[in-house]
């Protein structure tokens, strides 16, 4: 839930105010958690889900559409990208599924999976299209195979952190990806949180 908490808190301060329709990428547990807290930044109007095996795809729709009724399961990646608002890629391809030429204007990408050198989610003309927001510069340059590999060589415009606090200016009309990897910051906001909430159990 850390890792999808994290992506609510990017999104909030890098998508587009008006975000109406959401893109999963994935149907796994991470694509679970991320559709319990997308939800509470946006009032989305519809998600759109593709996944690459049909049946998980269509099963985690299901799931989700007793408490979202306007979710819709596209067979193709481009469909399900290039009509979203917000889209969040949590998937385990080595190999990009989202390309730069089905991108919407003002759209927010959050790329979760592809958290090895090796590994890629995104295809370079997304990278060099958006705006590049990471949690840790420090990790993005030694575990992002969509930055180390990316041609030519994408800047990173500014951690989260710096976005929040100001130091770092967003213009929410861009295109934008928030590279995710998980820092330990994370981790300690999340024990913290149950450490809270034990109370006198403890
Ligand atoms: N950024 C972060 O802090 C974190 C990132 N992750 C990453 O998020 C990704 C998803 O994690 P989970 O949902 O827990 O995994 P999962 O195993 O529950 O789900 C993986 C999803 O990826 C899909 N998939 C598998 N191989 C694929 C391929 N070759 N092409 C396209 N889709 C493929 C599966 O169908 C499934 O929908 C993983 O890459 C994981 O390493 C996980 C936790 C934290
Ligand atoms: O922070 C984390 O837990 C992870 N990051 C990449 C895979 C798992």
């Amino acid at each position: 839930m850390r890792t999808a908490a994290a992506t609510a808190v990017a999104t909030k301060y890098l998508a587009p105010d008006n975000a109406k329709v959401l893109a999963i990428f994935g149907a796994g547990g991470q694509a679970r958690s991320h559709f319990q807290t997308m939800n509470k930044i946006h009032k989305y109007e519809e998600i759109l889900v593709w996944n690459h095996t049909t049946e998980n795809g269509e099963k985690f729709c299901k799931e989700i559409s007793k408490t979202f009724k306007n979710v819709r399961f596209c067979s193709n990646a481009k469909e399900a990208a290039s009509n979203a608002d917000v889209i969040v890629l949590v998937v385990s391809s080595q190999t990009p599924v989202l390309k730069g030429e089905w991108l919407k204007e003002g759209v927010h990408v959050n790329s979760v999976g592809a958290c090895r050198p090796t590994w890629r989610e995104m295809d370079d003309e997304c990278m060099n299209q958006c705006e590049l927001y990471v949690d840790s510069r420090e990790g993005a340059l030694k575990e992002s195979g969509d930055i180390i590999m990316c041609q030519p060589k994408k800047l990173i415009n500014g951690e989260i952190g710096e976005v929040i606090d100001g130091r770092c200016k967003v213009d929410r009309n861009k295109k934008t990806i928030f590279k995710s990897l998980g820092i330990a910051a994370e981790d300690l906001a999340a024990g913290h949180l149950v450490w809270k909430n034990l109370g006198s159990e403890i």
